[in-house]
């Protein structure tokens, strides 16, 4: 049987590793993907030592070729390309009042601009090979209900919800699955930031107020790990998940109900 291929972007850290952890384990082959070189590598090297069958790409999701170059650099190392894991995003915590032009633009670049533009590249290449293929993208709680001082971060994941149904739609002809991942609250490097912010902007609050008010809510009692979010994906990459398209599934424990 031939190996299947897999890219995760932003898989230095978080639940992007997790997912790529998850991946190698289920049989691909992996590409590591991160704007920030050291993490990169480090996860690489990591991962090599363990066994498994990785290469890494440096790119920045939201700039369009830095996508295409990334899928060829899949193809290069690995002869094709199965599966593509929009998972990369990144997050600002601002009243509504005060989001600005500046902080509309990061977070829409990266998160819904990157997202159809990693869509762009991986369907080009499934098109190419003419079997098929998965494309699965970080949403989240917030791409189903909008937060309080999320208001932008909230918006790029309704876009991310957005472009799943219509990359459905327009590609479920080739075969192309394509479908999303809604995460609740996961202890990541993310909600580290979230939670640091949330602090600065509410004196009320002490380290740790936000999450554990967040993370109060969920109904199955503990905040979510990268290992909850890797078991969706692993399931959205697999033949398993083949009648389902344009969905974004929740993964959140309990806490938003659709
Ligand atoms: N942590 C959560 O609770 C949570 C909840 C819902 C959704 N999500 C989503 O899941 C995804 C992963 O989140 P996480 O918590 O692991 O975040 P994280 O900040 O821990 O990791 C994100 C990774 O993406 C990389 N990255 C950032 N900008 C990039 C760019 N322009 N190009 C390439 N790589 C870039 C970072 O360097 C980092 O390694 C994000 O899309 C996030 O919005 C997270």
């Amino acid at each position: 049987m031939t190996e299947k291929v897999a890219i995760i972007t932003g898989s230095a850290g978080g639940l992007g590793k997790g997912i790529a952890e998850r991946l190698t384990n289920d049989g691909f082959d992996i590409v590591l993907h991160d704007i920030n070189q050291d993490l990169l590598n480090e996860t690489e090297a990591e991962f090599k030592d363990k066994g498994f069958k990785v290469t890494s790409f440096v790119g920045d999701v939201s700039k369009r070729e830095d996508q295409f170059a990334l899928v060829k650099h899949a193809v290069d190392t690995f002869g094709r390309l199965d599966v593509f894991v929009n998972n990369a995003g990144v997050e600002a915590v601002t009243p509504l009042m005060d989001i600005d032009q500046k902080e509309l633009s990061k977070l829409f670049s990266i998160n819904a601009f990157g997202m159809l533009f990693g869509t762009q590249a991986a369907a080009a290449q499934f098109i190419k090979q003419g079997g098929g293929g998965k494309i699965i993208s970080a949403s989240s709680i917030a791409g189903h209900e909008s937060y309080e001082m999320l208001g932008t971060y909230s918006a790029t994941k309704h876009v991310v919800r957005s472009f799943t149904q219509t990359a459905s739609k327009e590609l479920a002809k080739y075969k192309i699955n394509v479908n999303a991942y809604a995460p609740g609250v996961a202890k990541t490097k993310m909600w580290d930031r979230i939670d640091a912010e949330m602090v600065k902007q509410d004196p009320s609050l002490k380290p740790g107020d936000a999450f554990a008010k967040y993370t109060a809510e969920i109904s199955l009692g503990r905040y979510e790990v990268p290992t909850d979010v890797a078991n969706l994906v692993s399931f959205l990459a697999s033949p398993d998940s083949d009648y389902i398209t344009g969905q974004t599934i929740l993964v959140d424990g309990g806490m938003v109900y659709r």
